[in-house]
């Protein structure tokens, strides 16, 4: 990641970023979506049945409410290798593409996140910006995640040390 920002900003650490930074931001993008595999920000997408209808093999009578558990998606060993492993590698392999729905940190279909174009910008134009100035390293890299989760899961508490790059 940092040999990635360090080429494209060639240690320039005040310049605006463009448009042509974000879309050679490859890995940095690799890196929002695997964190967003491993721990997506909505865990659940609520869905209200219409009409009777069968889900997973069982009738359901209508206006039944239905969760769908995005976690439980991003970990399915159907859909990725090792699901349980951080590896933002997998998204750099030439025509990568996940398997249909497997991948739904924006949902999916017609209530797609139309932010999602914007979101992608703004998250790897901050993690540039801030990793190309700065050094931020976990103070105990073995504590366990602080996180409260309800519509959206958020980090509780996170204690991190940030100094200025060289
Ligand atoms: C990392 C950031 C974001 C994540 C993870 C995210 C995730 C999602 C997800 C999963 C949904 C689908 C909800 C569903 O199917 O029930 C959604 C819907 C929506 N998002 Fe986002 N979103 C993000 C950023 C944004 C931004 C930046 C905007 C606006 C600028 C936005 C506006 C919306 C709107 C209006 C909907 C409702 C769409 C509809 O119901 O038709 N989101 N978002």
């Amino acid at each position: 990641m940092l040999n990635e920002i360090d080429r494209i900003f060639q240690d320039d650490k005040t310049r605006p970023i463009t448009e042509n930074d974000i879309h050679n931001l490859k890995y940095c993008e690799a890196i929002i979506k695997e964190v967003s595999r491993i721990f997506s920000i909505v865990n659940s997408l609520p869905r209200c049945l219409e009409t009777p209808n069968e889900i997973g093999g069982y009738q359901w009578p209508a206006e039944t409410m239905i969760r769908i558990n995005i976690d439980a998606i991003h970990h399915n060993d159907e859909y990725w290798e090792e699901p349980n492993k951080f590896n933002p590698d997998r998204w750099m392999v030439e025509g990568f593409e996940p398997k249909k729905n497997s991948f739904i940190m924006f949902g999916g279909g017609l209530r797609v996140c139309p932010g999602r174009k914007l979101a992608m910008i703004e998250l790897v134009c901050l993690m540039a910006l801030l990793f190309r100035k700065y050094e931020i390293d976990l103070i105990d890299k073995e504590a366990p995640l602080k996180t409260e989760s309800g519509v959206i899961t958020v980090c509780a508490e996170l204690f991190v040390e940030i100094k200025l790059r060289n």
